[in-house]
């Protein structure tokens, strides 16, 4: 238990856990506070047995009572605070630097974990950090306090009743040791049961559009039934498993109890103890068991929150990708692949592709579905780590730049657009947060959004849904493309679209791409004729190898893919096949 405090401290920072330790103090003196009400009560046991001055020892024993009371009430409520603050700010604080560490951390991670893990760690395992931890650590720690200013009160007036005390507590935490390490199984596996829980409840709700026109829903419903029946099982597996240690720790209470009251009794008969330390004793007996079953029912938890550390510490500690990357600001904008190659897990996709794009260039990257186009451009812009070869920008390595100064050279335009639930201004605002209001304004004519955001309810305040749930495809494109501008950066990694393209969205869209990628370099996955005819030069990418590279002109001479999809007329609709 002491080993889960210690660890659950150091989670919690240095600020939050000097506010647990507080809290801890604080507890003791509500402790101590509560054990004062053993010598009030003796205090007007006093006074009854000795038969004169009844009306001093009442009001001794009130003015100790009160004490006890006032005490008792202003640490319960500072404890409270302070246990309460440095719980939740915990959790907001780890949220937070989780949030930021996933951003450096290699994509490999993602793909390997889902997106249901992630946000389960980021949420659940937080917000049992930040509410039941704390209770839990907190409440078991008062518990353990308050047994131990009783059985010292307990000392004070007969040690022999002190040591009974001792052997009942002794026995109860070898008890209460024995059931945390027989609920470690249970609570593990109740953790990774919500888990799942999450998971799938995030499949069912991401895929619900699927699930509807597949007519899935019996069958996705069913998994997210499963994993909630396994939830509920996993609970009461792991509640059923504490309930014979609870009813023990029970019996060994309240056989102490009476053991202390037995003792306290035969010692008053046997003339070694007094009547007033009898009776007081035995009334303190009654005070123990509150402690202890405190600390016996919150300790049964204790495991869990040494899971929900343990997890969020995997996350917090994963390897980032930029540790020894420096601020670096490149003094040119070329790009320099050197015989790189890449696998996802063991499947080889990039197999020894070089190719320079000088600054200020336009490269379309073509070439059949799966080739890997997309996976070349994700290597350029370090979002994986190259397995051999380097890519070099303004000739210093992508790995030796931090995230942060490399990222601040690239812009990305994707096909499939996501935008935050906020208002449209500030998803345009998410390229340079401390744009001006004009400045997005701008940016969105460039873009051509500017006309129908204006005609939006609430114009560039509109929140639109998550994902950009309310918006058509197209619209969602530009908007993502005067993000791109606001950020101005000087490289532009661009998936051209196919999708949602009609006739009078297609200009639009050629005329927002064209305000982006003005003086810039382009790296374009280009799909339409139009746009790579005109490209500086074509890599044409087929199974992980660099098929065929030139200008338009020269890979028409060449017998090759290229000229064969232009033949084949295939080019003009999409260079996928
Ligand atoms: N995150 C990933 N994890 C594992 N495999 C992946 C991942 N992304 C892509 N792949 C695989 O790598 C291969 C190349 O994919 P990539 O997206 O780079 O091809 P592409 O040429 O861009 O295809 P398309 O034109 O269809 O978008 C594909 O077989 C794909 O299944």
């Amino acid at each position: 238990m002491f080993g889960v405090l210690k660890k659950f401290f150091l989670f919690s920072g240095k600020e939050n856990s000097r506010k647990f330790k507080r809290s801890i103090v604080i507890s003791l003196i509500d402790a101590l506070a509560s054990a004062l009400k053993i010598p009030a009560i003796m205090c007007v046991l006093m006074g009854v047995i000795e038969g004169k001055d009844l009306g001093k020892y009442i009001l001794g024993s009130i003015a100790i009572m009160a004490v006890s009371i006032v005490v008792g009430i202003l640490c319960k409520m500072s404890s409270t605070v302070l246990q309460t603050e440095g719980g939740y700010t915990t959790a907001a604080f780890k949220r937070i630097e989780m949030a930021e560490h996933l951003r450096y951390v290699p994509m490999g991670y993602f793909n390997s974990n889902s997106i249901g893990e992630i946000a389960s760690v980021t949420t659940n395992t937080m917000e049992n950090l930040g509410d039941v931890a704390t209770r839990v650590v907190m409440l078991t720690t008062q518990g353990l306090l308050e047994t131990s200013m009783i059985i010292l009160m307990i000392l004070l007036c007969d040690w022999r009743i002190a040591l009974v005390s001792l052997v009942g507590v002794a026995i109860f935490l070898v008890i209460n040791t024995v059931m945390q390490n027989a609920g470690k199984q249970a609570s593990s596996a109740k953790v990774d049961c919500d888990t799942e829980l999450i998971n799938q409840t995030m499949e069912y709700i991401q895929g619900i559009s699927e699930v509807k026109s597949y007519n899935l829903i019996g069958k996705q419903t069913k998994r997210l039934n499963a994993a909630n029946e396994a939830c509920v099982r996993a609970n009461v597996k792991m509640e059923l498993v504490y309930v014979p240690y609870h009813f023990l720790q029970s019996i060994v209470t309240k056989l102490t109890g009476v053991a202390i009251i037995g003792l306290s009794a035969y010692f008053y008969i046997n003339g070694s103890m007094s009547v007033l330390y009898a009776v007081g004793m035995s009334i303190a007996a009654f005070m123990l068991y509150g402690g202890l079953e405190t600390m016996g029912t919150f300790s049964s938890l204790i495991h869990v929150v040494s899971v929900c550390v343990d997890k969020a510490n995997v996350v917090l500690g994963l390897d980032t990708m930029d540790i020894d990357g420096k601020e670096l600001n490149p003094e040119n904008h070329d790009i320099e692949v050197k015989n790189i190659e890449f696998s996802y897990d063991k499947r080889k996709i990039i197999d020894g592709i070089s190719l320079t794009i000088p600054e200020k260039t336009t490269t379309a990257i073509v070439g059949p579905s799966g080739g890997g186009k997309t996976t070349l451009c994700n290597l350029i812009a370090r979002f994986w780590d190259v397995d051999s070869g380097e890519i070099t920008l303004g000739g210093t390595n992508v790995k030796d730049y931090s995230m942060n100064s490399l990222m601040n050279n690239f812009s990305f335009v994707f096909q499939n657009v996501y935008l935050f639930a906020d208002t449209i201004e500030n998803n345009i605002k998410f390229g340079r947060p401390e744009a001006t209001h004009e400045e997005v304004v701008e940016a969105a004519k460039k873009a051509c959004c500017h006309d129908f955001i204006s005609k939006l309810p609430d114009g560039y305040n509109t929140v639109i849904g998550e994902g950009g749930a309310t918006l058509s495809g197209g619209e969602k494109q530009r908007i993502s493309i005067a993000r791109a501008i606001m950020k101005d950066s000087p490289i532009i990694i661009l998936d051209e679209a196919t999708a949602n393209v009609d006739p009078e969205n297609e200009r639009e869209l050629t005329l927002a791409v064209d305000a982006l990628t003005k003086e810039k370099t382009i790296i374009m996955i280009a799909h339409r004729l139009k746009t790579v005819r005109h490209a500086d030069q074509i890599v044409v990418v087929d199974r992980g190898r660099i098929a065929q590279k030139g200008t338009h002109e020269e890979l028409m001479k060449q017998d090759g893919i290229y000229r064969r999809f232009v033949d084949s007329r295939e080019l003009a609709v999409s260079w996928k096949i």
